[in-house]
């Protein structure tokens, strides 16, 4: 609208164009006004939805339930057409434990691990002194060079954000996120919302991979590396229930190396310690990966063998003493020596599984100790199933 410097209306205009013209900038007001409440509306939204999986991941109270919560979650409420996390485990730590503690990582393809801070793609010679820990990567999606970030690539994927994810200063992975819009991800984008996003992640990961190695000390014995009785215990309680639903029979041994005593007193109690490693190893080569060996302390070992009759279990029990007799144990260049093990093998037939489980485990481990004492009885380097009445 023109003015003259009185302030009055120039008489060429009248007062219909003035009125007209504020019309029209009332509309544009109230159109702005509409867009910024929309968009405030929705920023509200999206907080809300972030609020809601943020709480989602600090509660997760495993590794698979916090990576499974980021891979379904994050794409619905940040409208994302992928996420992917890299995580470094240099010496397979992480996926040893993991592993160990039964996790599918077919379940997650797009978990990937990488060995080295360098593999994870990010832009590392950027960092300077002022800001040592690398800032967030944003850009055009690159068929090549994402090729390892986004192993499963949606068709259409143009632009993506690898966010590092750190920990006191120290990168344990990047969080990346990738959209079919062009636009999405673009290097002079703001990048707060996303480094907050993954501060937290990598809080959760941390948490829940700490959590979980403890989980994995408290059942394993430190020595062998295979479980200890406090894993056994538990999971033989799980197990008989198991049998009892679905109707199977499930086998114990009991494997007690023979003269123990005399091998630490021939080789030291650190060569001993050796040859308890390399039994277990011996052992756990006989096994299929649903059996369950356990250290149950000294030189005693326990294996839980499911879906097996007392039949294929002393055959399985019979390898294993076979495979500890049939070569010596080397313990240096110059120091080799002979080990044996004696072996009681009980079983739980279908039907045997009614009752107090507790009652039932104690039985079983109870039938295959006696069995294994019949075994050293008998002359050691020997199995015995079953015990004539
Ligand atoms: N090196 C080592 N020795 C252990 C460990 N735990 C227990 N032992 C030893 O294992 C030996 C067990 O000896 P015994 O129970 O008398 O039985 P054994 O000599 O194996 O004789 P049989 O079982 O009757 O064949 C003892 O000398 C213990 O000191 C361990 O963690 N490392």
């Amino acid at each position: 609208m023109t003015h003259t410097a009185t302030g009055k209306l120039p008489p060429n205009i009248d007062h219909a164009d003035a009125a007209h013209d504020l019309a029209a900038e009332n509309r544009a007001l109230r159109a702005r006004m509409a867009y910024l409440l929309e968009q405030a509306e929705r920023n509200h939204s999206i907080m809300t939805r972030h609020q809601a999986f943020d709480l989602e991941i600090v509660g997760a109270s495993n590794f698979p339930e916090l990576v499974g919560t980021i891979f379904r979650v994050l794409p619905v409420i940040s409208e994302l057409d992928s996420v992917t996390l890299t995580l470094i485990d240099e010496d397979a730590d992480i996926r040893t434990v993991m592993l160990k503690l039964d996790v599918v990582f077919e379940d997650f393809p797009d978990l990937i691990f990488v060995e080295t801070l360098d593999e994870l793609g990010l832009d590392l010679a950027r960092r300077t002194a002022n800001a040592p820990t690398p800032r967030p990567l944003l850009g055009m999606y690159d068929r090549q060079r994402h090729a390892h970030t986004f192993p499963n690539a949606p068709v259409g994927l143009q632009s993506v954000a690898m966010v590092p994810l750190l920990r006191n200063k120290r990168i344990i992975g990047s969080l990346n996120l990738g959209s079919c819009d062009p636009t999405r991800f673009t290097p002079s984008l703001g990048t707060d919302f996303i480094e907050h996003m993954a501060s937290i992640i990598a809080i959760c990961l941390e948490n829940v991979i700490s959590n979980e190695m403890l989980k994995y000390i408290g059942l394993t014995d430190s020595l062998t590396g295979v479980y200890n009785r406090r894993y056994i215990d538990r999971r033989l309680l799980e197990e008989i229930a198991r049998a009892r639903r679905q109707q199977y029979p499930i086998s114990f041994m009991y494997i007690d190396i023979d003269h123990f005593k005399r091998v630490n007193d021939t080789v030291g109690h650190g060569g001993g310690d050796e040859v308890l490693r390399e039994v277990a190893a011996r052992i756990k080569n006989e096994l299929r990966t649903s059996d369950a060996l356990a250290r149950f302390g000294g030189e005693e070992f326990v294996v839980l063998l499911i879906d097996a009759n007392l039949e294929s279990a002393a055959f399985v029990a019979e390898r294993i003493r076979a495979s500890v007799a049939g070569s010596m144990i080397t313990l240096s260049p110059e120091l080799q020596l002979s080990v044996t093990v004696s072996i009681g093998v009980a079983c739980l037939e279908v039907g045997m599984a009614e009752g107090d489980p507790e009652v039932i485990a104690r039985n079983l481990i109870e039938r295959a100790d006696g069995l294994l004492y019949d075994a050293k009885e008998n002359g050691r380097n020997r199995v015995i199933s079953y015990r004539a009445e």
